[in-house]
C-alpha cells in the first residue's frame, strides 16, 4: 500500500505570520539577512556565507555574469546555468571572477558597417545609448570609434546612414590604457567633461568602459559578497552526467561553489555525483543538491554528503512538471517538511545542512514565509528574469516592456544538447517547462532593496533581529479562502486600478 501524507499540501499563499512583540531595537535597519550557504559543523563558522538570502536559478534566462555580478553586489549569489558547454560556463564563472568594479564589458557594440536603424535597434534591445564600434563588432575587437545619442537625430537621419558616416572616430577619442585604476579613469573623465572613457590594450583592442554615471555607486556596497581577494563571490551549475568532466573546467575558473541542477535530487545519480566530487576534492569544493520535497529526500541527501539542500518540484513559475508527471508537491509544505529534518538531523550529527527554497515564490512576502518556515536562503527565476541585469531579451508587447523567460526544461533550453531518460543523447518526448514573458522591472538593485525592506519590516513586527531568530520566534497560521479575500482591497471601487492586485515582484 502506497504511503500517504497526513492532510493536504500547501503553498505560501495560505499562510499569514502573525505578530510577536516588538521592542523598539526592532526596526529594519537592525535586521541582518546574513545566512549560511554551505554546511557546517555545531560551534563552526560556515565555510561560505549569503549577505542577503537571495541566489538567482540555474537557468540561462536568468544567471549569467551580469546577472551574477549585480546580484553579488547586494550580498546574494548567482549559478550560473549548466545547460551550456563546460567551456562557454566556465568561461562565465571567469567573467565574474575578472570583474572589476566600474569597468563595464560593452554589451553594445557596433561595427562601423552597420545602419542607425540597427543602431536605434540595437539601443532598444539593450537600453544603452553609448555604443563603441570596433572592427568586428566584438567587445574586444580593435576599437574604431564610438556612438552616443549625441551623434543623431532619429527623426531626420536616413535609417540606412553607415555608423562610419556619423560614428566619433578612434583619433578623435579620449581613451585610457589597460590597467589605469578606477580613480584615475574618473579623474580623465572630470578633466576632459566625458561622459565615458573606453580602456584599451595596447594593441588598441576594447577592454572595457568605465561610466561618469556609475562612480558613485560604487561607493557604497556595504553588503557585497567577496572573496579574499576582494573578487566577486560566483556559483555554477552541474549535472550528473559530464561532472568528471564540467567540474574541474569550473573550479579552474573560480566558481566558489556548485549546485547539482536537476528536477529530482533523490537519486543514485547524485549519490555518485557528490561521492565523486569528494573523492577528488575533499571538502575543498562545496556542492548543493536537490531538489527533494520531503524528510526523507533530504536525509538521503545530508547523508550523501551535500553542502545544501534545495527543495521544490513543480512550483516554479515557468513549471509544468506537476501536470506533465505528477510528481511534486505544494512548497509551503514541502519546505516546512525538510527544514524539521534539517534541524532533526543537527540535533543528532551536529552537523547544519543548509535549506534552500526553490521556486514558486511571487509576492515579496512569499519571501517572508519561505523564511519563516525554515528556509535558510531562497533561489528565484521569474523574480531576477525581469530586470536589466538578465541575460535575456527586453521586447515590447503590446506598449509594454517585457523580459523573456523560459524553463531549464523547456525546448528552448533543453535545444543545447539533448538527452533523454538512460542518457541518450535522443529528442526527448515531452517537455516540462514553458517559455514566456515577464513584466520588465529596472535594474536588480532598486528591486532587490525594495523587497528586502518588506521583509526587514516583517521581521521587526515578529521581534525578530536576524533569520535564526526569525525562524525560532515566526507564528504562522493557514487561511481559508474567504480570508484571502478579506486581505486584499475589497469592498471599494478603485480609483486607479493598477492597485488592484497585491504586487507581483
Ligand atoms: N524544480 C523543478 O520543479 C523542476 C526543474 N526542472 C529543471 O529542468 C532542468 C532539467 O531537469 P531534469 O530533467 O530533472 O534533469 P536531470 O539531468 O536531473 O534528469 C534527466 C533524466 O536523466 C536521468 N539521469 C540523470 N543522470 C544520469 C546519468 N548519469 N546517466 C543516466 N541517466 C541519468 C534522470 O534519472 C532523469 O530521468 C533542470 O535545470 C531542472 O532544474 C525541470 C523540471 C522541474
Ligand atoms: O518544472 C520545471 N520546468 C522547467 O522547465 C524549469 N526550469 C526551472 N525550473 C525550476 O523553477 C525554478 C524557478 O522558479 P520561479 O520562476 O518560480 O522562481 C528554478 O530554480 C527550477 O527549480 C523548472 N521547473
Ligand atoms: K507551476
Amino acid at each position: 500500500m502506497a504511503t500517504f501524507f497526513e492532510g493536504e499540501s500547501h503553498t505560501f499563499s495560505e499562510y499569514l505570520l502573525v505578530p510577536g512583540y516588538s521592542s523598539a531595537e526592532n526596526i529594519p535597519a537592525n535586521v541582518s539577512l546574513r545566512t549560511p550557504l554551505v554546511r557546517f559543523k555545531r560551534g563552526e563558522e560556515p565555510a561560505l556565507s549569503l549577505n542577503i538570502p537571495m541566489v538567482s536559478a540555474i537557468m540561462q534566462a536568468v544567471s549569467g555574469p551580469k546577472l551574477a555580478v549585480a546580484l553579488a553586489q547586494e550580498g546574494g549569489l548567482s549559478f550560473i546555468y549548466g545547460s551550456q558547454s563546460a567551456d562557454d560556463e566556465a568561461a562565465m564563472v571567469r567573467e565574474v571572477k575578472s570583474y572589476k568594479a566600474g569597468f563595464v564589458v560593452s554589451d553594445s557594440t557596433l561595427t562601423p558597417d552597420m545602419t542607425l536603424g540597427q543602431v536605434m535597434e540595437m539601443k532598444e534591445r539593450t537600453g544603452h545609448s553609448t555604443m563603441p564600434v570596433t572592427d568586428d563588432g566584438t567587445s574586444h575587437g580593435h576599437l574604431v570609434g564610438i556612438v552616443t545619442s549625441r551623434d543623431y537625430r532619429p527623426s531626420r537621419d536616413d535609417r540606412a546612414k553607415l555608423v562610419s558616416e556619423f560614428m566619433t572616430p578612434r583619433e578623435k577619442m579620449i581613451v585610457a590604457e589597460d590597467g589605469t585604476s578606477l580613480k584615475t579613469a574618473n579623474d580623465i573623465i572630470w578633466d576632459n567633461k566625458l561622459n565615458q572613457l573606453p580602456i584599451v590594450d595596447a594593441d588598441n583592442r576594447l577592454v572595457a568602459l568605465v561610466f561618469r554615471k556609475d562612480y558613485d555607486s560604487h561607493k557604497s556596497r556595504p553588503d557585497e559578497l567577496l572573496d579574499q581577494h576582494k573578487r566577486y563571490l560566483v556559483g555554477a551549475g552541474i549535472n550528473t552526467r559530464d561532472y568528471a568532466e564540467r567540474v574541474p573546467k569550473l573550479v579552474d575558473a573560480g566558481a566558489d561553489v556548485l549546485c547539482i541542477d536537476s528536477s529530482e535530487g533523490f537519486s543514485e545519480w547524485q549519490k555518485r555525483t557528490l561521492a565523486w566530487i569528494r573523492e577528488n576534492y575533499g571538502d575543498s569544493v562545496r556542492v548543493g543538491a536537490g531538489n527533494v520535497v520531503d524528510a526523507e529526500g533530504f536525509r538521503f541527501l545530508a547523508d550523501c554528503g551535500a553542502d545544501f539542500v534545495k527543495v521544490g518540484i513543480g512550483g516554479g513559475s515557468i513549471c509544468i512538471t506537476r501536470e506533465q508527471k505528477g510528481i511534486g508537491r505544494g512548497q509551503a509544505s514541502a519546505l516546512i517538511d525538510v527544514c524539521r529534518a534539517r534541524d532533526e538531523y543537527y540535533e543528532e550529527t551536529g552537523v547544519y545542512v543548509p535549506v534552500c527554497s526553490d521556486g514558486g515564490i511571487v509576492y515579496d512576502y512569499h519571501m517572508t514565509l519561505a523564511l519563516a518556515m525554515g528556509a535558510d536562503f531562497l533561489m528565484l527565476g521569474r523574480y531576477f528574469a525581469r530586470f536589466d541585469e538578465s541575460p535575456t531579451r527586453r521586447v515590447n508587447v503590446n506598449g509594454s516592456y517585457m523580459k523573456e523567460y523560459w524553463g531549464e526544461g523547456s525546448a528552448r533550453a533543453r535545444n543545447w544538447q539533448r538527452y533523454d531518460l538512460g542518457g541518450n543523447k535522443k529528442g526527448l518526448s515531452f517537455v516540462e517547462g514553458v517559455d514566456s514573458y515577464v513584466p520588465y522591472a529596472g535594474p536588480l538593485k532598486e528591486n532587490v532593496d525594495n523587497s528586502l525592506l518588506k521583509v526587514r519590516s516583517t521581521m521587526c513586527n515578529c521581534g525578530a533581529l536576524d533569520l535564526a531568530e526569525f525562524r525560532e520566534k515566526a507564528k504562522l497560521t493557514l487561511v481559508s479562502a474567504t480570508s484571502l479575500v478579506e486581505g486584499g482591497a475589497h469592498d471599494v471601487l478603485l480609483k486607479d486600478s493598477s492597485q488592484q492586485v497585491n504586487f507581483r515582484s
